[in-house]
């Protein structure tokens, strides 16, 4: 296995028509989790990834079950939760540029995730352990799950890759704070947005916060910047890799964890680290295109296509 990921996945409802949702009358189905969106990326990009989850016993879940491993996921350490139902969100597109997403996850069976869910064997096999900080966000069993995960994976050279994913709705901005630094401070590879830097820190200032995650223990810091571009800093120095340009963006949900599978596939497959970044910007750029959280993730051959044609080979080191 190359990643094994950990998270909560919902069933996604999309009204067919854009505007208010109190208007919708019917939703398409789709299904969106951060973390197994990041699994699906990679899968679509020819490695393997496993996923540890709950869903709930339910058409739903099962539905949900069908579809990840369909995508190619590994899904041996999923549990269906006989006590507790899948997870709902709403996306719902009000005009251009505006999406809003609603969540019905309290008490979701994904929710019930405790250390009982993590097998040491399962992680020890990975070369990354991949975890968000929506997880923690989900219930005290989550939060306490996050550390252990890390210290099995550290146990067994396993390397942790911690994207913040900060979800403002679900927890309280102390108790994110302090629970993402804490996090941070565990994971080897670091990958925030800027907006979840000054979050976190208080600056938007890429070097500043390259500095601050160096100090705060991790070795890469892999810091993105929307459609600029993405920073890279480690011990050695910095880089900044420029973004691809894409005209529109039909559905920006799910570009973080495109970027993570991208960035991810371009270490698994020995890439410097500057060329896996701009993999990264690479899958990014192309989920936005499409709508919904998995559906723009792009096989092989769409990337390698956007990265050869582009000049988003730029890189600096600094
Ligand atoms: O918002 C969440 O918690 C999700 O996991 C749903 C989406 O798939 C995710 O936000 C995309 O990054």
């Amino acid at each position: 296995m190359n990643v094994v990921t950990i998270g909560e996945t919902m069933a996604l409802f999309t009204p067919d028509q854009n505007g208010l949702m109190r208007y919708a009358h019917s939703y398409s189905r789709k299904f969106g989790g951060a973390e197994s969106n990041m699994a699906i990326g990679l899968a679509r990009l020819g490695h393997q990834a496993g996923w540890i989850s709950r869903v709930g016993d339910d058409e739903l879940g099962k539905a949900m079950l069908h579809f990840i491993r369909g995508e190619g996921v590994n899904t041996d350490c999923v549990t269906f939760d006989k006590e507790a139902p899948t997870g709902l969100y709403f996306k719902e597109f009000r005009k251009a540029g505006d999406i809003r997403v609603q969540y019905y996850r309290k008490g979701s069976a994904a929710s019930r995730l405790s250390t009982a869910d993590l097998d040491e064997n399962y992680i020890k096999q990975a070369d990354y352990l991949h975890i968000s900080g929506i997880t923690p966000a989900l219930s005290s069993s989550c939060r306490n799950m996050l550390p252990e995960a890390v210290k099995t994976a550290k146990e067994h050279g396993v390397t942790v890759v911690f994207d913040p994913n900060l979800r403002r709705s679900l927890w309280s901005e102390e108790e994110a704070r302090s629970t993402l630094l804490e996090l941070a401070a565990l994971a080897d590879i670091v990958l925030p947005g800027i907006d979840e830097g000054d979050f976190l820190f208080g600056t938007k200032n890429p070097d500043e916060l390259g500095r601050l995650f160096l100090q705060q223990g991790a070795g890469d810091v892999v810091l993105k910047a929307g459609s600029k571009g993405t920073y890279h800093f480690n011990k050695n120095g910095s880089a900044f890799i420029p973004s691809f340009d894409v005209e529109t963006v039909v559905d920006p949900v799910g570009a973080g964890d495109g970027f993570a599978a991208g960035y991810l596939s371009g270490l698994i497959d020995g890439l410097s680290t500057e060329n896996a970044v701009q993999r990264g910007n690479a899958v990014g750029a192309l989920v936005t295109q499409a709508e919904g959280d998995v559906e723009g993730l792009p096989e092989r051959g769409d990337v390698e296509a956007l990265v050869n044609k582009d000049s988003g080979t730029e890189d600096v080191r600094r």
